[in-house]
């Protein structure tokens, strides 16, 4: 499949070429630069894909639109970038299909500019939950609007449908529209409990309300909303609110997973497993079931950072992260530092969780050298006592270290 490219249209040869700069810093897609109409007629000729195009209004061959209007006929995300002020109201329906448009007027257009590009390349990835009772005009407006961005849309009637499936997967954001045609008790009721599973930087939500109800706006975001727009939003307003949602929940993501996880392996760091391993704790204990606690560290480990290096050392701590996720993929994993591993879960059966770990260590002890190119093994200690997490810890710890003590390359059960 022939990679699309992001594509530059304007006379001015300066503005292009900084364009094409800060959007290469952001992005891998190649970039493309056309001067004038004829030449992006060529280009195009050529079948190349364009993944979003930003276009200068008027150019010297093409001074009124038409550049905009044949590739908005070729279908192609367009972004209008124009010194003049573009208003799709007095425009023809076809320019009403734009994807967004930037006022050529200050440096941080530009920024802008770019910026909305590489948006409407990710939106494809971005999902929209509406929420909306049918009932209203804007409803479709905004359905017709938010596919213009690319965005991945669904629409559900009722906040339940939501609910369900949410517990199945998580959208980029709601929005939430027409709530005075939905029962707005449920709503308040479906905000609440949504904000129980995640924060308003977890999974953002935007409320549409009419002026005679702003009130009922102004309460949801008490409860848990993010923002609101009026029922009388331009569509300028409506892609920069959203944008701004979703982009500041994504990078309070990407802070919280860095935050989260162990940098070399990925799985969970040592500090956020005890989080969530002390939470699990409690809820077993509370619906009294037991759980389970596995310690795991490569033997000799020193010898393989020694022998072969330090970065042939990391490949093996990824590796056994790699086969522990695989192994105990219904369990927390973690990284207790170094070549130091930890599993916490439920225990349903001990012999069958027992005979997994069995499976890890000789998959550790047989696959290492064909797939490093050094051999190691692994030392386990399984336990599932302990009043306190600690000392559930302690116990598997103290396993572990039997392993090691009586030969390593085994597993103790405590
Ligand atoms: N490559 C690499 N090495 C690490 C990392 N963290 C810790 N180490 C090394 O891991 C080694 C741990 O060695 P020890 O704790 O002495 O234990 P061992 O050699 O595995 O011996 P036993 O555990 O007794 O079988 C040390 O050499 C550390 O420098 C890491 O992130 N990458």
């Amino acid at each position: 499949m022939t990679q699309s490219i992001f594509l530059i249209i304007d006379d001015q040869k300066s503005i292009a070429q900084v364009l094409k700069q800060k959007l290469s810093e952001q992005s891998h897609l190649p970039i493309k630069i056309c001067n004038s109409l004829a030449e992006t007629e060529m280009l195009l000729a050529t079948g190349i894909k364009i993944e979003v195009a930003l276009c200068d209004q008027n150019l010297p061959d093409a001074p009124r639109g038409e550049t905009i209007h044949y590739l908005l006929q070729k279908h192609i995300p367009t972004v209008v970038f124009s010194a003049s002020f573009y208003d799709p109201k007095n425009s023809d329906n076809q320019s009403k299909k734009i994807a967004d448009f930037v006022m050529k007027d200050s440096p941080a257009a530009l920024d802008y500019a770019v910026s909305i590009m590489l948006s409407l390349s990710q939106n494809p990835q971005r999902k929209v939950w509406l929420l909306s009772s049918n009932q209203s005009n804007y409803s479709q407006k905004l359905i017709n609007m938010l596919n213009l961005q690319r965005y991945q849309v669904s629409t559900f009637e009722k906040p339940q449908k939501i609910q369900e499936q949410l517990s199945k997967e998580r959208p980029s954001i709601i929005l939430i529209e027409d709530s005075n045609n939905l029962h707005q008790s449920e709503v308040y009721h479906f905000i609440e409990e949504v904000r129980k599973d995640y924060n308003k930087n977890q999974l953002p939500m935007m409320i549409c309300e009419s002026s005679e109800h702003i009130y009922s706006a102004i309460k949801m975001m008490k409860y848990g909303v993010n923002d609101f727009f009026n029922t009388s939003f331009t569509a300028e307003e409506f892609y920069v609110r959203l944008k701004q949602n979703i982009e500041l929940s994504l990078s309070y993501q990407a802070i919280e997973h860095i935050s989260q996880r162990d940098g070399l392996t990925q799985v969970l760091n040592r500090r956020y497993f005890f989080e969530l391993a002390e939470k699990k704790f409690t809820q077993l204990q509370r619906n009294d079931t037991q759980f389970f606690v596995i310690m795991a560290d490569i033997d000799h480990f020193k010898n393989v950072n020694d022998n072969h290096g330090h970065h042939k050392g990391d490949e093996a701590i990824i590796y056994l992260a790699e086969q522990l996720e695989s192994h105990f993929s219904d369990y927390l994993v973690g990284r207790f530092g170094g070549e130091e591993f930890c599993v916490f879960g439920a225990l349903s059966n001990q012999a069958v969780l027992a005979q997994q770990c069995e499976q890890l260590r000789t998959t550790i002890e047989q696959t290492t050298q064909e797939r490093l190119g050094v051999h190691f093994t692994l030392s386990l200690g399984l336990c599932s006592t302990g009043t306190t997490i600690s000392e559930a810890f302690s116990n598997a710890d103290s396993a572990l270290y039997r392993s090691k003590n009586a030969g390593r390359n085994q597993l103790t059960l405590c």
